[in-house]
């Protein structure tokens, strides 16, 4: 039987990538948009609570199972910035170039480049599941000023991952599927969901 489950996002990469990594598991794949849920506010300091916030609330507005993602890129030479603010670090409206310009004139005068993508996941049952089943994933890699790749979304262009001399916007969506701070935490998650 398949399981239907809302995606609580409406970040349209990351729904492709969910799509690629839970469509051949046999689940009913909705994005949150398609019930109409609006974005749920994402008030908090850490990726947990904002991840289990979005589940929580894309839940109580379809009545389904939901499986959210709050996600980010930890910049080591700036404390972890901008981590969980990451989608809105340029300021509101959210906007990926200007997110992306302003990553680059931050790091601009520090030599560490090193950085590294963080993602938890959290599946609900309903919207007050007492046993959220919870996973994390995290990819490391350098920022690099200059953009390369098209494919990705969010700080892809700027994303080298070293021993693969590529940034991430240059990898096909199965291979970054295989390395991806999202990729390892649903794998994680699916293998928690077998044995829930
Ligand atoms: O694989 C990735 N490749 C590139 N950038 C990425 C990735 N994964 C997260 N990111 C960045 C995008 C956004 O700037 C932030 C996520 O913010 P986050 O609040 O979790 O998502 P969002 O607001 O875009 O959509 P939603 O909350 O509806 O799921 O981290
Ligand atoms: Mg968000």
């Amino acid at each position: 039987m398949t399981q239907k489950l809302i995606l609580a996002s409406n970040n349209a990469g990351k729904l492709k990538e969910f799509g690629e990594l839970l469509g051949p598991l046999g689940f009913e794949l909705h994005a949150q948009g398609e019930f109409n849920v609006p974005e749920a506010e994402e008030p908090y300091h850490t990726f947990i609570e904002n991840a289990l916030t979005k589940a929580r609330h894309a839940a109580r507005l379809t009545g389904l199972p939901a499986l959210a993602d709050d996600s980010g890129v930890c910049v080591n030479a700036l404390g972890g910035a901008p981590g969980v603010y990451s989608a809105r670090y340029a300021g509101e409206p959210k906007s990926d170039a200007n997110n992306n310009a302003k990553l680059i004139a931050d790091l601009a005068p520090h030599a560490d480049k090193s950085a590294y993508y963080y993602c938890v996941l959290v599946f609900v049952r309903h919207a007050d599941d007492p046993q959220p089943v919870i996973a994390d994933g995290r990819w490391n890699g350098e920022i690099v000023a200059e953009a390369r790749g098209s494919n990705g979304f969010g700080y892809d262009p700027h994303f080298l991952i070293p021993s693969l001399g590529k940034h991430t916007a240059e990898l096909s969506s199965d291979e970054k599927n295989a390395l991806s701070h999202r990729g390892q935490a649903l794998r994680a998650l699916v293998e928690k969901l077998k044995s829930a």
